[in-house]
């Protein structure tokens, strides 16, 4: 196994195992509706009947209602045509239609309701008639719970709901705009409208061992696994009013700092660590990078998610971790995961390995706030983001400083569309001479 110290030489891997991309977007030549808006959904896990107001509401947006504007912008989006998502939910969804009203939509004054049996135990109502005071008329897509009998568990229904509809639909991203209610339990989200590169990273992914608890009836268990684009702030302005958003809490990247400016910072501090490895000493850069709209990574980070990972032994590197799934760009791959320590600890720790040249750099630092932080992932885990090796010309994912309960979290996202097979990279950011001069695979 390759290590710290060790020459870089070309390295290839390669699969045909199965490309599970997401569906394509399709439209139909009826009337033209961008899927966007809320879902509102209850916690409560005890009582039978929930709150019909409190019930998950999706909403989709005629896209003759909105203005030149906000069309112009969505027009690279996909879109769908009520009716076509209507067929094409009957078609994919294990719904009976329970109920149909009248059928006929207009622009201004849709009136149109229909039932389905979701599940057992809950219905879906898509609702045009049903649109918020002094808002556009929109199409709610609504899941009611019938009263539990006994015995009878309760599905998930919002989960299933956000599973199925965005796979019936194809053509929708749930995205969220996640709000905790008293009990800090999801009470909303909403659905934006689904283009390239932005698509929910779907519950499938995170397996069910890694929720923890049973399903509770009303439970919004998607929500780990939703996340906001960046380009989420687009379509805030037809849902600004929707519910009282508040920003999710667990992300706040707050900086934009140029990686030369990262690099100084750090040299400034590290500089004096004469006596280890320049490698070691590696400043890998986090680049912050400034979101427009949190992303919610942080239950992926709280389930320990290493989905789609595996690692195989490479012939020049020693361990990598490469993809068993799809990844889209933008998507969580994996935290890398170690102890958090602060600069004076790394330093400390730093002379401690440096004394055995066996032990390879898995040391990250990085700057948080006022403070350089480093992540010491050298302590054999069955954790798979220290194990990610470096490429600065062919890296696919990029590292990102998350804040979850006060403390600086170091994950890998996607930084483009990765398929099933491919080594998962990293630029690890060290570009002192010296350094890259005694290591050249840093310039691979
Ligand atoms: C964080 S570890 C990555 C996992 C490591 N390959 C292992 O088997 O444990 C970093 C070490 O991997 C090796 N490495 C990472 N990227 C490399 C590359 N592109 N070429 C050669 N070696 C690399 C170096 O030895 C480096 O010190």
């Amino acid at each position: 196994m390759t290590r710290a110290g060790s020459k870089a030489t070309a390295s290839s891997f390669s699969s045909t195992t199965k490309n599970d991309g997401s569906k394509k977007s399709s439209t139909s030549n009826k009337r033209t509706y961008q899927v966007d808006s809320s879902v509102a959904t209850r916690a409560n896990d005890s009582e039978n009947q929930v709150p019909q107001e409190k019930s998950p509401s999706f909403y989709l947006i005629p896209q003759s209602l909105q203005s030149d504007e906000q069309q112009q912008k969505q027009q690279s989006s996909s879109s769908i045509t009520i009716r076509h998502a209507r067929s094409k939910i009957r078609k994919k969804l294990p719904f009976d239609t329970i109920d149909e009203e009248n059928d006929e939509m207009t622009s201004h004054q849709p009136s149109h309701k229909e039932k389905f049996q979701y599940s057992p135990t809950s219905q879906l109502i898509f609702d045009s008639t049903k649109s918020p005071p002094g808002q556009k008329p929109r199409i709610i897509l609504k899941i009611r719970l019938n009263p539990l009998k006994d015995n009878q568990e309760q599905t998930s229904p919002t989960k299933e709901l956000a599973n199925e509809i965005t796979e019936a639909l194809g053509t929708v991203k749930l995205a969220n705009d996640i709000k905790s209610s008293e009990n800090n339990k999801v009470v909303s989200s909403r659905i934006i409208p689904f283009t390239r590169n932005k698509r929910i990273q779907s519950a499938a992914n995170v397996p069910l061992r890694k929720i923890h608890g049973t399903p509770l009836r009303g439970q919004f268990l998607h929500a780990p696994d939703i996340k906001i684009n960046d380009d989420v702030d687009n379509n805030n302005e037809i849902n600004s009013n929707q519910t009282s958003q508040q920003p999710l809490p667990a992300l706040c990247v707050k900086k934009t700092l140029s990686t030369k400016q990262i690099e100084n910072f750090i040299d400034g501090v590290i500089n004096d660590d004469n006596d280890v490895s320049p490698l070691r000493r590696s400043k890998r850069c986090v680049k912050l990078t400034k979101y427009k709209t949190a992303m919610n990574f942080d239950s992926f980070i709280d389930q320990e998610c290493e989905d789609g990972l595996e690692i195989r032994t490479t012939n020049d590197k020693g361990r990598g971790i490469f993809s068993t799934k799809k990844f889209y760009r933008g998507d969580y791959i994996v935290e890398y995961a170690g102890d958090l320590i602060s600069y004076q600890q790394a330093k400390q720790r730093e002379l401690t390995y440096g004394l055995n040249c066996r032990i390879g750099c898995y040391m990250y630092y990085f700057k948080h706030g006022e403070k350089v932080y480093c992540v010491d992932a050298t302590e054999e885990t069955n954790r798979l983001g220290r194990l990610i090796n470096h490429s600065r010309k062919g890296c696919n994912c990029q590292a990102k400083v998350f804040v979850i309960k006060d403390q600086p979290r170091l994950i890998l996202i996607a930084s483009r569309d990765i398929n099933v097979g491919e080594e998962l990279l990293y630029d690890y950011g060290e570009r002192r001479k010296d350094v890259v001069d005694s290591f050249p695979w840093l310039n691979g």
